[in-house]
């Protein structure tokens, strides 16, 4: 739900999150260069689970709802989830323990590469404890802000999370927002102090921390190091002790809630699954409340991390199920699933993802228009919270503005095109949505809207039809040591932020929450606010201003008549290039004569050509276009 706040308006639970002062990854790191084919790690981990390896079908039936455990690992970007993942995946007998076992459930190669969670994933641990065995629903999440949707949607198919924090960073900022997401969820909370093994590394003062921001006692935290397996094990038996088993009923009609899905070519829509009620199992026909279309179930099966088929799965557990479907719309997250004519009250679903980033896309050749069709329609069936309209520019051809969750996602969104589908694209600048509320009833018919959202700057209404504009706003919370907090004050002022909160969550460190205007921090705020702490603030736009026009001057093609390029911040002019004009020899024909006539000559030449400015339109060639834009993502 969007709320109007002040002038603005926010999104519901999106939280935007910085952290200051820490030596965490930057989110507006350059691409690395695209690399084709999968690295040797990514092949040998493939090589261990190809589906002909796959085990005969399990029986799931032998897992009671009081042994089954679903819970999630949540973190701050870089705390070590992923690790932690897979040590739990080792102890239990899921994965070999071997030294190639990093990271084993982030599968996208761009998620290998830069080291993030993008994708959550979900694996089924069997765990052996005091003469039981547990059946322990490890669904990964992403660590970043522009996938707190992901982390939500795993969340709603658990019952408890770990809280995973570093030992030497201590509490940051997502630490914050997504112990927020489990505690709205009501879920159990297990905090987890990880990388002890440090050097620098704190555990008191961060079990105080919190103690501090989260009310939980100190006694509860596990001081591990995932790197090291050391008290790992700790780890496991907490999660059977604190978080409670589902609440769930097998003997009532199924329902099925559909927490994500992929789609495979060759078998369709996999979707992953929480069973809230009943049982499901092949040949069952199940209906999609969504669509209330009606599907034949050819698989089902748990993740263990690979695909693993099962005979029935059961209330209480998690798993994959597929039913033929042939597009993830057809599985929307959020979904429930019942038996056919054994209809049941849907399942509170999900928002939706409400894309808070829009940019063009291009394609560089237009002759590559349907293939990057193709490619976007694909990769959008896998992430759906991406949104595509079709659009065009007179300067870049036909193309497609489309809608991320973050300026990550899109960077993300553009590798995965150009690593898994060989796409060349330009993107423009990104921009957040408008909101403008328009001033007659006249209009309001035509638009059949008082209010109407803008995702193209093209398409800004006249200021004579609207009576308002509302822009997107966020709370971020910033977690910075003291030193900086002047300076981090008057950045936020600066970025019209409005301030909510301040406390100290120890001696030397504030955590400060603000409102912000999206598209004050969307696209360089981060930076801006890493440079403060490394005391080297500076202002971009004319470095940013001058590259820009030296692009220009290098592509146009010259004219008769002299061109001059600028660049400007309003109506200050920050940069200025000029292309030289031709010049034609107007003198070749005089031989001789005297100095007069040749003067009048070039006089009359040089009126010429003022007249020409005057009145000259250049045409600007596509290239130089994609020129400067290239100049821009490169930056
Ligand atoms: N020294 C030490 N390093 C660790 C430990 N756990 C994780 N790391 C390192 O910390 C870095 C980040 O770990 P990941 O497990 O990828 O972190 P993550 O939280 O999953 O990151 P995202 O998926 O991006 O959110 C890696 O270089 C790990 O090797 C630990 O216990 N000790």
């Amino acid at each position: 739900m969007w709320t109007l706040v002040g002038r603005g308006w926010s999104h519901g639970r999106a939280l935007a999150v910085w952290a200051a002062g820490t030596a965490q990854r930057g989110r507006l790191e350059p691409l690395p260069t695209p690399t084709c084919g999968a690295p040797a790690e990514f092949r040998a981990w493939d090589r261990l689970y190809t589906s002909a390896e796959r085990k005969e079908k399990i029986d799931m039936s032998r897992f009671s709802v009081e042994n089954i455990r679903n819970f999630s690992i949540i973190a701050h970007v870089d705390h070590g989830k992923s690790t932690l993942a897979d040590r739990l995946l080792e102890l239990t007998g899921t994965i070999d323990k071997t030294k190639n076992n990093k990271q084993v459930l982030d599968k996208l190669q761009v998620e290998r590469e830069r080291g993030i969670t993008v994708k959550a994933q979900t694996a089924s641990l069997f765990y052996n404890w005091e003469g039981k065995q547990y059946l322990l629903n490890l669904i990964d999440t992403p660590g970043h802000v522009d996938f707190s949707y992901e982390v939500s949607r795993s969340l709603s198919a658990c019952q408890g999370v770990l809280l995973v924090v570093d030992a030497n960073e201590g509490i940051q900022a997502q630490t914050v927002a997504n112990f927020f997401l489990a505690f709205e969820a009501q879920l159990s909370v297990i905090p987890v102090i990880n990388k002890i093994d440090l050097k620098n590394a704190d555990p008191e003062r961060v079990e105080k921390q919190i103690e501090k921001v989260f009310d939980i006692p100190s006694d509860e935290c596990i001081k591990i190091s995932a790197k090291l397996g050391t008290n790992v094990e700790r780890v496991l038996q907490a999660v059977i002790e604190r978080i409670p088993p589902p609440k769930v009923h097998r003997k009532n009609p199924l329902r099925a809630l559909v927490f994500d899905s992929t789609f495979d070519q060759y078998r369709g829509v996999i979707a992953n699954v929480a069973l809230f009620d009943g049982v499901v199992s092949k040949g069952d026909k199940i209906v999609s409340a969504h669509t209330k279309k009606i599907h034949e179930v050819n698989e089902v099966g748990v993740l263990n991390p690979n695909e693993q088929p099962a005979h029935k799965l059961y209330a209480g557990q998690v798993g994959y199920l597929i039913a033929g479907m042939k597009d993830v719309t057809e599985a929307q997250i959020g979904d429930t699933l019942y038996l056919h004519k054994q209809q049941v009250e849907p399942l509170p679903g999900f928002k939706s993802a409400k894309p808070m980033v829009f940019a063009g896309m291009y394609p560089i050749d237009q002759s590559e228009y349907n293939n990057l069709k193709s490619a976007i329609e694909k990769l959008t069936i896998n992430d759906s919270s991406v949104t595509v309209h079709r659009d065009s520019s007179l300067a870049l051809g036909a193309g497609w503005r489309l809608g991320f969750l973050g300026l990550l996602h899109m960077e993300v969104f553009n590798q995965r095109l150009e690593q898994e589908y060989n796409a060349s694209v330009i993107l423009t600048t990104p921009t957040v949505p408008y909101k403008a509320v328009l001033s007659s009833a006249k209009l309001i018919k035509e638009y059949r809207e008082k209010e109407i959202t803008i995702i193209n700057p093209a398409q800004f209404p006249e200021k004579s039809k609207v009576t308002e504009y509302l822009e997107p706003v966020v709370l971020g919370t910033i977690i910075t040591p003291d030193e900086y907090t002047g300076k981090v004050m008057m950045l936020c002022q600066a970025r019209r932020a409005v301030q909510k909160n301040m406390i100290f969550i120890d001696q030397n460190r504030v955590m400060l929450k603000y409102l912000f205007p999206l598209n004050e921090i969307v696209v360089d705020f981060y930076d801006s606010l890493k440079s403060l702490s490394s005391g080297y603030a500076r202002d971009k736009a004319h470095s940013v201003g001058k590259a820009i026009c030296e692009r220009l001057k290098d592509s146009l093609p010259r004219q008769l008549f002299e061109i001059a390029i600028q660049a400007a911040v309003g109506s200050k002019i920050i940069a200025r290039e000029t292309v030289k004009a031709y010049r034609k020899n107007v003198l070749a024909k005089c031989y001789g004569g005297d100095i007069t006539r040749k003067m009048k000559l070039l006089k009359r030449q040089a009126e010429g050509k003022k007249k020409l400015r005057k009145v000259g339109n250049i045409e600007v060639p596509r290239d130089a276009f994609i020129k400067v834009l290239k100049t821009q993502s490169d930056k």
